[in-house]
């Protein structure tokens, strides 16, 4: 069976075509602009290509519950060109064929469980750290979802004593996404993340936010596996340093062979699909419906 597969970023979209094996036959990259430019090319490549599903791994936040009249529509995104965009609904009709739709990093925490970082456990979380913050989780085969999908970027972390920058986030200024996704880094130290690769003291502060919030999804979720991707995430320096910070926070207190020093490097990960986790995601959403 031919499927269909989206990522939606808020910078990029990724679109494929594949199979059931989760082979990818055809890829292409556009980015993200005003729905009326970016869904004319969306359509221009899955048209006439036989797809019969379509799996849409998208930014939030979005509207994910079936049995919503909103079903696939984007919410109050700040990309503000996308605010109530009914996206599921628009491809829904222009193709014909049945649109399967879940956040971008539920669907990576998925894939990363499916073909991944993560496939010898039953459950991770996968979060993305780039041009904002947000976490997905996959629990003995299914992603997490409730009233809606978990903000798990928006939590507030604990500000280092030293750290007066105010936080980009739009809705609560200082959340976590607002002090430590790239934006933040770009505007406190007055420099993009790349271009800081080798100042220390960016990537500490960094990683003891980044370490408060998986110390705080330990707590709440347990999950076997944590995997971190996204922009920021690549500088690998930041691996160490947060690995230390969550022993250090939880100080003992949960009880796991992966939580101790030998065995941490083997808990919180890169992801295995590299770039591709979330498109992967969006085939493997549109094969098992
Ligand atoms: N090598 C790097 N080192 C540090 N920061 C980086 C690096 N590459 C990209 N970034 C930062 O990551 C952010 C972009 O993140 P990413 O590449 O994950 O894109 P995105 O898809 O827009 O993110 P999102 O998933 O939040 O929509 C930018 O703020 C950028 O400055
Ligand atoms: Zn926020």
């Amino acid at each position: 069976m031919k499927l269909g597969a989206i990522e939606a970023g808020g910078t990029k979209f990724v679109m494929a075509i594949g199979n059931e094996q989760g082979e990818i036959s055809e890829k292409m990259v556009i980015p993200t602009e005003h729905p009326e430019i970016t869904l004319p090319k969306i359509l221009d490549f899955f048209k006439n290509k036989g797809i019969e599903k379509l799996g849409l791994g998208g930014f939030g936040p979005i509207d994910i519950n079936r049995n919503s009249s909103t079903y696939g529509q984007l919410q109050k995104t700040p990309k503000t060109d996308w605010v109530d965009y009914p996206l599921g609904e628009k491809l829904k009709q222009e193709l014909g064929i049945p649109i399967i739709i879940d956040t971008d990093v539920n669907v990576a925490a998925m894939s990363e469980a499916k073909w991944g970082s993560a496939t010898d456990v039953d459950s991770c979380l996968y979060i993305t750290v780039g041009t904002g913050i947000g976490a997905g989780a996959y629990f003995q085969g299914k992603t997490l979802k409730g009233l809606s999908h978990s903000e798990m970027g928006h939590i507030k972390v604990r500000r280092h004593p030293e750290d007066t920058y105010e936080g980009t986030c739009p809705y609560h200024k200082d959340c976590l996404e607002g002090i430590a996704a790239g934006p933040s880094l770009e505007k406190r130290w007055g420099k993009k993340g790349h271009e800081l690769a080798d100042d220390q003291k960016v990537w500490e502060l960094e990683a003891y936010y980044l370490a408060q919030a998986l110390t705080n999804y330990i707590y709440i979720l347990s999950p076997e596996r944590i995997i971190m991707g996204g922009g920021v995430m690549k500088q690998q320096q930041l691996f160490p340093l947060i690995r230390k910070n969550v022993l250090e926070m939880l100080n003992g207190y949960v009880s796991s062979p992966y939580l101790t020093e030998k065995e941490i490097d083997r808990y919180i990960v890169p992801p295995g699909l590299t770039d591709e986790a979330g498109v992967k995601g969006a085939l493997y959403l549109a094969m098992n419906e």
